[in-house]
């Protein structure tokens, strides 16, 4: 693979439910290093291109190629190990473990060692462990959530828990990370918080970001490239600015944003 090779690269898909053609022809390249926005009014067929990606969805048609691999003969529980982990529009955490124990659990998804590897093979089994706590230890100071890390999840504010979710999605040490509408909700400092961790992450971690966003400040503010879906349709593709000024996004999207 060059350096230009895309991460991700999707063509011509198709998804059918019914009689409701929920994507027609959608392609894409993810650039590696890149932080890409797909944004679009309610229904214009964001999450079910996710739910495509995750495997979750099987297209009608089309092509989803991760690295070189074809990611149509990938089953959802594979991605982690492929290098691809998602945030989820609604909280996906173990409510009442500790912030500790819940990255700790999206790791143990990754770990070679099964649950009662240790029983067979004390030597592997350990390391692993160590090496996944010293893991969750990097993400704890990475999200600065050092003081919480022994608290239940259930007692912590909505932000905190979206960023020990954005913890859980990192656990298994992701190339590709998907956030499904990851500020939803939050109040603006929470907001700003989380849109700087998106760019450290791709910054620091090297993490390219695909991201479905609602708020249309951080997509802006933090896009690379972004990509716009109309009922189901891919109708513009460019940069922030670019996009911003495009008339068939205003009419679609920003037209509605600001009635
Ligand atoms: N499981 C399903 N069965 C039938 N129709 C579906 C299903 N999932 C999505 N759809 C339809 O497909 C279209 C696209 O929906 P989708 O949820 O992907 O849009 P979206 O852009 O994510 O919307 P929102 O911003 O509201 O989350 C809509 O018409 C929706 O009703």
């Amino acid at each position: 693979m060059t350096a230009v090779d895309p991460l991700l690269s999707i063509r011509g898909l198709n998804m059918r439910f019914g009689g409701v053609k929920a994507l027609t022809d959608v392609s894409m390249d993810v650039a590696p290093g890149s932080i890409v926005s797909i944004i679009g009014p309610n229904g214009a067929g964001k999450t079910t291109f996710f739910n495509m990606i995750c495997r979750l969805y099987e297209p009608s048609a089309g092509q989803i190629r991760f690295q070189d691999r074809d990611l149509l003969h990938c089953k959802p529980h594979d991605l982690a190990g492929q290098g691809i982990s998602r945030t989820f529009q609604n909280l996906a955490l173990f409510r009442h473990g500790t912030v500790v124990d819940n990255l700790l659990v999206g790791m143990h998804a990754h770990l070679k060692s099964g649950v009662f590897g240790g029983a067979w093979y004390w030597g592997r089994t350990s390391r692993e462990e160590c090496m996944a706590r010293e893991r969750v230890e990097t993400i704890i100071e990475f999200l600065e959530i050092e003081e919480i890390r022994h608290q239940p999840v259930s007692t912590l504010s909505y932000g905190l828990q979206k960023r020990v979710e954005l913890g859980r999605a990192l656990a298994t040490q992701p190339k590709l990370l998907l956030l499904d509408e990851m500020v939803s909700g939050m109040n603006h400092e929470e907001t700003e918080d989380i849109a700087r961790f998106v760019l450290d992450l791709r910054d620091e971690l090297g993490i390219t970001v695909l991201m479905i966003e609602h708020d249309m400040d951080v997509v802006m503010d933090i896009s690379d490239t972004v990509h716009v879906l109309n009922f189901g349709c891919m109708i513009a593709s460019g940069t922030p600015a670019e996009v911003a000024g495009n008339p068939a996004v205003v009419e679609a999207y920003l037209g509605v944003a600001k009635s």
